[in-house]
């Protein structure tokens, strides 16, 4: 031990009384005490340090491990793409307009007694992150944008919507018990100078040119898609954009929508991926569709069978063909037909019988395509050759056009 951790000596001037022998011990024996007492705090002193340090450990370990298990819930994550976003265009996606207070939608549900209608695939999102997180993925949505949203039920991704301030804000719903809670987000966007109107009609059967007359501005199309209609919305919509007309006036309609998992999967499934089929080619030749994340089944309410994949579907500058989409989309739906087989066997069976399998082989030739690769295997590049040379037979045979190998071999006859 130091002489300053002794405490300063005692100087005995000469003043000072002497001190006798006992008195000495005595006091010596005072300073002995003194300084164990002094060790032991010292020794307690470092055991709370060490007790402390490893608390602090433990309580850091555990918040680390929580907000790691948080990160594992990837459908709740915030949208990874503004990593790759420039900073103007993340500021724009962060900053969103405030509402007014508004009930939650699980309580406007409740309120309104808006109990979910199966035949209307009716599985609602009450969860304002994930709605948040469908609208982030349409991307930069300006304030002179106007935004289409499909079956937007009780509201919950029409909130988000708004929350990004387009001028006006369409939206089509089959059910008209939605149109209180629907009137109310109305009421609350016009203050801020946001035009929302409300049409209670079936989508398929929409007609946008006359809702949307001038094409000066750009239209998002956005939906929690109702299952039973997704796939054949989205067939339609290509056609619309072969021909361009309806909402595709413009090259850059985008369209942000929910499917199936797995239905999600097709559409953006690559050359040689198990879930290639029609949908995937149909979707690459007039588009380029990204899945963006997935929502477990989970998320909605009702809960269905299935979980969920958000795709974003943006149309080609340079579509790869400028076929008419009837005629692609017979092919492609031929070539299909016969999955496990060579395609030149659903080729086939878009020609008559009589010479068939001559006139096949040639046109596969002419196409530069391999007939043995199975209806997978092939690139849209060579699907759209295989249009081509088909295309070029019908105008040389009229007849084949309307040649139908499913009809009674009788009706065939006839025509
Ligand atoms: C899956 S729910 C989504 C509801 C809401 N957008 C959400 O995310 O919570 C599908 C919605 O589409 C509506 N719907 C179903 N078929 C429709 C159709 N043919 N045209 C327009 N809306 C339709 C349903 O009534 C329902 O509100």
């Amino acid at each position: 031990m130091s002489a300053s951790e002794q405490g300063p000596k005692i100087k005995y001037g000469e003043t000072a009384p002497k001190l006798d022998k006992a008195q000495l011990q005595f006091m010596k024996l005072i300073e002995q005490q003194n300084l164990d007492r002094v060790q032991k705090l010292k020794r307690t002193r470092r055991n709370n340090l060490l007790t402390a340090g490893a608390l602090g450990v433990s309580v850091l370990a555990i918040y680390g491990y929580s907000i790691f298990s948080v990160q594992q819930e990837k459908f709740l994550d915030d949208f990874d793409e503004p990593k790759k976003m420039s900073q103007a265009t993340a500021r724009i996606l962060s900053s969103g307009v405030r509402l007014p207070p508004l009930p939650t939608i699980r309580d406007l549900v409740k309120l309104y007694k808006l109990q979910a209608m199966k035949q209307l695939s009716q599985n609602f999102l009450m969860d304002e992150r994930l709605t948040d997180k469908i609208v982030k993925s349409a991307g930069r949505i300006d304030p002179r944008d106007i935004v289409l949203e499909v079956g937007p039920g009780p509201g919950g991704i029409t909130r988000s919507i708004l929350r990004r301030q387009p001028q006006r804000l369409i939206l089509v719903e089959k059910d008209a018990r939605f149109t209180e809670t629907l009137q109310l987000l109305r009421e609350c966007a016009s203050p801020l100078q946001m035009q929302v109107d409300i049409y209670h009609e079936d989508i398929l059967r929409f007609n946008i040119e006359k809702h949307v007359p001038d094409t000066a501005q750009r239209l998002h199309l956005i939906g929690n898609l109702p299952f039973s209609i997704s796939t054949r919305l989205l067939i339609n919509w290509y056609e619309d954009l072969a021909a361009r007309r309806g909402a595709f006036r413009r090259n850059d309609t985008c369209m942000t929508l929910t499917f199936q998992k797995e239905v999600a999967e097709r559409i953006c499934a690559q050359l040689g991926s198990e879930q290639r089929c029609r949908l995937s080619v149909m979707s690459q030749i007039w588009t380029q569709p990204l899945l963006k994340f997935i929502i477990p089944g989970k998320a909605f309410v009702p809960k269905p069978q299935v979980d969920v994949g958000v795709v974003k579907v943006m149309p080609l500058k340079q579509p790869k063909t400028q076929l008419p989409f009837a005629l692609v989309e017979r092919v492609v739906r031929h070539i299909f037909s016969m999955r496990q087989k060579y395609c030149r066997r659903g080729f086939g069976t878009l020609l008559p019988p009589d010479g068939r399998e001559e006139i096949t082989h040639n046109l596969f030739q002419l196409a530069d395509v391999q007939d043995t690769l199975r209806p997978f295997e092939l690139s849209v590049a060579e699907c759209l050759r295989l249009a081509d040379v088909y295309a070029e037979h019908v105008a040389a045979h009229p007849e084949v056009a309307c040649y139908d190998y499913r009809a009674p071999r009788q009706e065939r006859n006839q025509d």
